[in-house]
C-alpha cells in the first residue's frame, strides 16, 4: 500500500468457493479502501455475486478469510455482516409496497430507534447528511424507482452500514436518476463511506469508480485505473479477448404490418377508485369516473422487420402492456391484431402458437422455473412445438439435444444442461431465455430488458442475433430502460408515459439524454432532434 492511500474497508483474501461441477471464486483477493468507490466487473459468470454473498454472510467461503476494519471476521448470516457495518442493496428490490418509508426503514430494526419520533429524526438525519430526499411518509407504492432505490440505500445506512454493496444499481435508472445516484455515492464517499458496486455498464463504472477490480472466470485478473482506461479495454480485461464492433445501422422495415394494436385501454380494477367529487384519477387526468387508467388510448403498428422501441420510467405501464399483448389480462377497451388475425380475446398459447416469441421482464417469476433443470426450462412455453414434441408427447431425448445446442450457440456457461436454473448467474439465465426464445423463429418477438444483466459480449452477441432476425421479417416489440439499446435496435421510439404514448423520436439522432428527458414527462409530441446531428450522435454512441 502506498503511504498515501486511504486504509482498507474490506479485505478479501483467498477466497475460494465451489458448487458441484463449477469453482464460483478460486483465491481471489481484493483489498477496498476506506471512502472509495470500488467497482467490481466481469463476464456472466465470472463470481461477482457469489463473492459479494460471501462478503453479505450469505454463502460461506470454502476457503479465506474476510477483514474489515483490520479485524478478521467470520460471517453465518447478513445479521453477521450488518453488525459489522456490511450492508447490501439488491437488485430486487425487497419494500413492502403498502408501507410508508419510515415503516419499512424501521422494519425489523425496531430496536434501534424505536418507531417513532427517535427513529423519524435519524431518517430525516441520514436523508439530509448524504443529500437521499427521503420523505418518511410516503407511501412506498407511490414512489418510482429511484425513490425506492433511495429508501433501500437509506434503510441499510439506518442499520450503521459503513461499507455498501450495490448489486447493479444503474440498471433500472434513466441518466438523469444515474447522475443522482453517483451524487449520491459521492456524498457518501465524502462522509467516509465506502461502495462496492457491480455493473456491466463500463462507461458508468470509468465514471464513478476510483478502482475496478476485474474478475473472469472466478479469479481477479487486475485493476484497472479508472483515470487512463478506456471501455474497451475494460471490456478486454473482463473478456480476455477483443470485442465484436458493433455493426453499422440499417432498414430492413416493410410495409407489411405485423402486430396492430388500437385504442388499447386497462384500467386498474379493485384499487383506490377515485371519489365521485373529484373529477381526476390517479394520474391527474380530467373526468376519470374508474380506477386509474394503466393503458390510456395506445395506438401503434408494428412492420415486418422493425423494432419498435418504447422508452419510459418503469412503472408506466409497459408491463400491462406487456400482460395485455401475452394474453395475460384482457384489455377494457381496444383491438390487437397480429399478422392479420384479431387475437385480443386468445388465450396465451394461441399467441404462443401464432409466432409471439417472449423475453419476459421479470426472468425469475415469468420466464424460468427456477427449481427445474435447464432442459425442462427449454421446453417451458413451447411444449407442443418442435423439437420439444412429438406425437402429442415431450420428446425428451430432442429436447435435451436441443438444450445443448442452445447453451453452446448462447455460450451458457453451465457445467450442463441437468443443473437447476437457480444455479445458473444472472446474465446466464438471461441468455437461456434469449437462446429458448429465438429458437423458434418468432414472428413477432416482445422483448422487455432483453440485455439486463448481461455482459457487454453477451449483449454485443443478442443484439446481433435480433438483427439477424429482424433482416428475416421478425417484428420486435422492445422494452428496455438501457437506452443505448434502445436507440441501438429501434427503427422507431415511442415514449410511455403514465400510461400513454405521449412522444416519438427518431433513433439516429435523438441522444439518451433527450429520450430521458421525455421519459420523465418532461417533453411530448414529435422529440426534435438537435441542430448539429453529428454531435448528437456521437453523443448517442
Ligand atoms: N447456488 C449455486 N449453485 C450452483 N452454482 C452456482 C450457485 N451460485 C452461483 N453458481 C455458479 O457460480 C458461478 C458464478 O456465478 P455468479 O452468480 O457469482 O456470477 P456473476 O459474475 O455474478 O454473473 P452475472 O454477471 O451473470 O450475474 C456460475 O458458474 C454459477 O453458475
Amino acid at each position: 500500500m502506498n503511504a498515501s492511500s486511504p486504509p482498507a474497508a474490506v479485505e478479501l483474501r483467498g477466497i475460494t468457493k465451489r458448487f458441484p461441477g463449477v469453482v464460483a471464486n478460486r483465491d481471489i483477493d481484493i483489498t477496498v479502501r476506506k471512502g472509495t468507490v470500488h467497482a467490481l466487473c466481469g463476464e456472466n459468470g465470472a463470481g461477482k455475486s457469489t463473492l459479494m454473498k460471501i462478503l453479505y454472510g450469505m454463502q460461506k467461503p470454502d476457503e479465506g478469510t474476510i477483514t474489515v476494519d483490520g479485524a478478521q471476521v467470520s460471517f453465518h448470516n447478513p445479521a453477521d455482516a450488518i453488525a459489522c457495518g456490511i450492508g447490501m442493496v439488491h437488485q430486487h428490490f425487497m419494500l413492502a409496497d403498502n408501507l410508508t418509508v419510515l415503516e419499512n426503514v424501521v422494519l425489523g430494526a425496531e430496536k434501534l430507534y424505536g418507531i417513532g419520533a427517535k427513529a423519524r429524526k435519524k431518517i430525516n438525519e441520514i436523508s439530509d447528511a448524504y443529500g437521499l430526499n427521503v420523505r418518511p411518509d410516503a407511501l412506498v407504492e407511490q414512489l418510482g424507482v429511484a425513490d425506492r432505490q433511495r429508501v433501500e440505500i437509506l434503510k441499510v445506512l439506518y442499520r450503521g452500514a459503513r461499507t455498501l454493496i450495490l448489486d447493479e444499481p444503474t440498471a433500472v435508472l434513466v441518466p438523469q436518476e444515474v447522475d443522482a445516484l453517483f451524487d449520491n455515492l459521492r456524498e457518501l464517499k465524502s462522509e467516509g463511506l465506502t461502495v462496492i458496486f457491480i455493473s456491466h455498464k463500463l462507461g458508468e463504472v470509468l465514471h464513478v469508480a476510483d478502482e475496478i477490480t476485474v474478475i473472469r472466470r472466478g479469479t481477479t485478473v487486475g485493476n484497472a485505473d479508472p483515470k487512463t482506461t478506456t471501455t474497451k479495454q475494460l471490456a478486454e480485461l473482463m473478456v480476455g479477448s477483443e470485442l465484436p464492433s458493433p455493426e453499422t445501422r440499417e432498414s430492413t422495415v416493410t410495409d407489411v404490418p405485423m402486430l396492430t394494436v388500437k385504442g388499447l385501454r386497462v384500467a386498474e380494477t379493485g384499487v383506490t377508485p377515485v371519489p365521485k367529487e373529484s373529477p381526476k384519477d390517479a394520474y391527474g387526468h380530467e373526468g376519470a369516473q374508474v380506477g386509474r387508467l394503466l393503458l390510456d388510448d395506445v395506438d401503434f403498428t408494428i412492420h415486418k422487420g422493425e423494432v419498435l422501441g418504447i422508452a419510459g420510467v418503469e412503472g408506466n405501464g409497459q408491463t400491462e402492456l406487456i400482460e395485455v399483448l401475452m394474453g395475460m389480462t384482457t384489455p377494457d377497451a381496444g383491438v390487437i391484431t397480429l399478422d392479420g388475425a384479431d387475437i385480443t380475446k386468445a388465450p396465451v398459447r394461441r399467441r404462443r402458437e401464432g409466432g409471439i416469441g417472449y423475453i419476459p421482464e421479470d426472468r425469475h417469476r415469468h420466464g424460468l422455473l427456477l427449481e427445474s433443470p435447464l432442459w425442462e426450462n427449454r421446453v417451458l412455453g413451447h411444449v407442443t412445438e418442435r423439437p420439444n414434441s412429438k406425437g402429442g408427447l415431450i420428446d425428451i431425448k430432442a429436447a435435451r439435444a436441443d438444450t445443448e445446442r442452445i447453451v453452446r450457440e448462447y455460450d451458457v456457461r453451465t457445467p450442463g444442461i441437468d443443473v437447476t436454473a437457480a444455479s445458473l448467474s444472472g446474465g446466464n439465465q438471461q441468455k437461456l431465455i434469449v437462446g429458448r426464445e429465438m429458437s423458434h423463429h418468432p414472428k413477432l418477438l416482445i422483448a422487455a430488458h432483453p440485455t439486463r444483466g448481461v455482459d457487454v459480449g453477451a449483449q454485443a452477441q443478442i443484439w446481433d442475433q435480433i438483427r439477424e432476425a429482424r433482416r428475416d421479417g421478425l417484428a420486435v416489440l422492445l422494452i428496455s430502460a438501457d437506452l443505448d439499446e434502445l436507440i441501438g435496435l429501434s427503427d422507431t421510439l415511442r415514449v410511455m408515459f403514465r400510461g400513454r404514448l405521449v412522444a416519438d423520436a427518431d433513433p439516429a439522432t435523438i441522444t439518451p439524454e433527450e429520450l430521458g428527458s421525455a421519459m420523465t414527462g418532461a417533453a411530448t409530441g414529435h422529440l426534435e432532434a438537435p441542430t448539429d446531428p453529428e454531435h448528437a450522435k456521437d453523443a448517442a454512441r
